[in-house]
């Protein structure tokens, strides 16, 4: 790759969410003249204003410093704001639609409202998780000859958001139109990443084959974690002992109450579609999926078991709900549907989650840690806060009914609670139960 500078281009990013405002902003932080666009119109005047609704760490100082320079706007009328754009991104939602597959409407309303706006060698750059075969059906939609439809999928994590756009392990981008793809890959020329430069049903699916790898590793540890339970074992000891070996990685072998988040469900259930549309079976990927709902149902159960085994009438408190540490999204956060199913089984829900405010469907949401457990049969760690950790577990194990700790992140010191007279259950791990009274 070239070590030249970037040179700045005139950018449009559509939707201002977790992919949209970090792409924007930070491709302003590069030197490039980014104009936002979204629906949204409170939104848009929050963000002009410089305010920034997501927990995203330095993303609200980028959006700051891209105001002050100039080089960074937020608009609500799309079609204006194209007209003199080299390339204009989708950040729009692909969320999972009736049946499965992706939804892609905001795309179409996008393109069907942009389309003639913009202006003839301005590429059209999707990156919206959207099946393959997308770039395609734009280019359809579209009719011109003179616009090229770009993919270039995205591979943030939320929490992490700016740091993974700005230092990204790879950029990828494919089209069909010869040339386009090394025009949008050289906007990120000053990240020295390498690309992979690729046709647009290539790029298309490495989006989908990476979320869903991630999926598939996680089931199967989630599986293993079981298996450890089940033999005796330890699956901190056994995942160490997998991840020195770097064909498997360090990353990604934490079990868990099952994994979740606004994407890894819905791109796991759009690639089995995607595979049925061309009659391949894809039993791997439905065996994770299942292992998935499998491990919630096991976790549902151990607090059942917890709670002296049954949950009608049985207190529970639950700490976290985000669908991981260091994000205030709940979108199909597994904390959630854990919550879901032992309210519909009768049992009365506080929960705590740091970044979490205001009531939610069929649970109290207290504003501190200690009030999950006033009068709680069990307690149940389901997201990683660090904080979590720090608890008084003495002050705590005091405010009690009962006397279980179900960690299903296997966040906690076992002793620190051992010691405050609870028991302690992890995934995977060996059972640690002292006091007389718990169900083990
Ligand atoms: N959230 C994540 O970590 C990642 C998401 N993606 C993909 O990026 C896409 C966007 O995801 P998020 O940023 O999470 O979504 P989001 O829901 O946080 O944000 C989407 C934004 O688009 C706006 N919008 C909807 N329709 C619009 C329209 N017609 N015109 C202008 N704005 C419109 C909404 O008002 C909202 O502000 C999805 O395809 C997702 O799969 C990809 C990688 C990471
Ligand atoms: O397409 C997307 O939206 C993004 O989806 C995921 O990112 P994200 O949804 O932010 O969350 P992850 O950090 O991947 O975690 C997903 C789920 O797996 C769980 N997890 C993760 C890691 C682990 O070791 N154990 C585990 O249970 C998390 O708690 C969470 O529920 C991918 O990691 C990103 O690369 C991708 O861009």
């Amino acid at each position: 790759m070239s070590a030249a500078r970037t040179v700045a281009a005139r950018i449009v990013v559509v939707g201002t969410g977790y992919v949209g405002l970090t792409t924007g902003a930070c491709l302003a932080s590069l030197g490039h003249h980014v104009t936002c666009v979204d629906v949204d119109a409170a939104k848009v005047a929050r963000l002009a204003a410089g305010r920034v609704d997501i927990m995203e760490p330095g993303l609200a100082e980028l959006v700051g410093r891209g105001l002050t320079k100039g080089n960074l706007a937020f608009v609500g009328g799309a079609r204006d704001a194209v007209r003199d754009a080299a390339a204009v991104f989708l950040c729009v939602p692909t969320p999972m639609g009736a049946g499965g597959a992706a939804d892609l409407r905001a795309v179409e309303v996008v393109v069907a409202e942009i389309g003639d706006a913009l202006p003839s060698g301005c590429a059209l750059v999707t990156k919206s998780t959207v099946p393959v075969g997308t770039a395609r059906r734009i280019g359809e939609l579209l009719g011109r000859d003179d616009v090229p439809v770009v993919s270039n999928p995205e591979f943030l994590r939320e929490g992490t958001a700016v740091e993974d756009f700005l230092g990204p392990e790879r950029i990828v981008v494919g089209s069909d139109t010869p040339g386009a793809a090394e025009r949008v890959a050289d906007l990120y020329r000053a990240l020295g990443a390498p690309s992979v430069v690729t046709d647009a049903a290539s790029a298309e699916l490495v989006k989908y084959a990476a979320n869903c790898f991630l999926a598939m590793k996680l089931s199967y540890v989630n599986a293993i974690a079981e298996l450890c339970e089940r033999l005796g074992a330890d699956i901190d000891a056994v995942t160490e002992g997998m991840g020195h070996d770097r064909r498997i990685g360090r990353s990604f072998l934490k079990p868990g109450p099952g994994w979740g988040g606004s994407c890894l469900p819905k791109d796991t259930s759009a690639l089995l579609r995607i595979a049925e549309s061309v009659r391949y079976d894809f039993g791997l990927l439905a065996a994770a999926v299942d292992e998935n709902i499998a491990q919630r149902d096991r976790i549902i159960a151990r607090i059942a078991g917890a709670a002296g085994g049954d949950l009608a009438g049985a207190r529970i408190g639950l700490l976290g709900l985000a669908f991981k540490a260091g994000t205030d999204d709940l979108r199909d956060s597994p904390a959630l549907s854990v919550a879901s199913v032992l309210c519909a089984h009768g049992a009365e829900i506080t929960a705590y989650d740091p970044a979490v405010a205001g009531d939610l469907p069929g649970m109290t949401v207290a504003d501190n840690a200690y009030r999950v457990a006033k009068g709680a049969d069990v307690v149940v760690v389901l997201t990683e806060w660090p904080e979590f950790r720090r608890l008084d577990w003495h002050y705590l194990a005091a405010l009690m009914r009962g006397d279980a700790v179900v960690d299903t992140r296997n966040l906690l010191e076992p002793g620190v609670v051992l010691d405050a007279g609870l028991s302690w259950q992890g995934i995977g791990r060996p059972r640690r139960a002292v006091s007389a009274t718990s169900v083990s």
